[in-house]
């Protein structure tokens, strides 16, 4: 399966910011990457001129999220058609950031993937338990119901990207071995098609082990894709692990 190296710019990037980009497609002068996908999600702000302008080039351009209607009367909302019109490839649905800061539930991660294969686009959906949920050993009934519940039931392809939630910008990783875990249960409860990405604190010095662990089709990446010099490695370390 071909990795897909996805970074989630979230809420970070003015203009001035396509000088990292700029970097990153430098840096694949010469051997674009064609053995695994690369994807920036940067703020929607960023979104379309960064599609049109390097539409051409190594790299793809993602959104971060959207609504799941078509259009209409949503004040600063911009819906999956939208995006697809500004030149997105994939759309994020369901992180954990929005699931808390806007409360959104299984229902409407569900209702956000559907609009993003209307739309024609990827949706990469994302599930992960609290450090709670881990301790109470409870992180693959509480993933299996975010599955359940947010995966739309379609032949399409969607990715599904594995976020524990504690593990998001505080430098901690589950170990290899509960990685490995997760993945072959999400393998277990996903079509055979389906990516899965693990997310959470990915750096340059762990990727590659992270990387090679079964079941692991690519990573989505906070922190550490808003610099070409901590992305490039990323994806550098996905080569030949698939
Ligand atoms: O939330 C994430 C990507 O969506 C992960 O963020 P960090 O890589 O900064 O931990």
């Amino acid at each position: 399966m071909k990795p897909l190296i996805a970074g989630n710019w979230k809420m970070n990037g003015l203009q001035a910011a396509r000088c990292e980009i700029e970097a990153l497609i430098r840096k694949f002068a010469g051997s674009a990457p064609d053995d695994r996908d690369v994807l920036i999600c940067p703020p929607a702000t960023l979104l379309a001129n960064f599609a049109s302008e390097y539409a051409d080039e190594a790299i793809q351009i993602g959104a971060q999220d959207c609504h799941a209607e078509t259009s209409g009367a949503h004040t600063g909302d911009i819906s999956a058609e939208m995006l697809a019109d500004a030149g997105a490839a994939y759309v994020i649905v369901g992180h954990s950031e929005r699931r808390a800061d806007h409360g959104e539930t299984d229902q409407v991660v569900m209702s956000k993937a559907q609009a993003v294969l209307r739309a024609g686009l990827t949706p990469i959906i994302c599930v992960g338990e609290t450090r709670e949920q881990r301790e109470a050993g409870k992180a693959l009934d509480v993933v299996g119901t975010q599955l359940a519940g947010s995966l739309p039931k379609t032949g399409e392809e969607i990715v599904v990207a594995y976020e524990p939630v504690w593990a998001i910008g505080t430098g901690l990783t589950p170990t290899l071995e509960d990685i490995g875990e997760m993945h072959d249960f999400l393998r277990s409860k996903t079509p055979v098609n389906t990516r899965l990405l693990y997310g959470g604190s990915v750096k340059p010095g762990n990727a590659k082990e992270i990387l090679a662990v079964t079941n692991v089709n690519g990573a989505l990446v906070g922190g550490a894709s808003l610099k070409a010099d901590d992305f490039y490695p990323i994806v550098q370390a996905s080569t030949g692990q698939m």
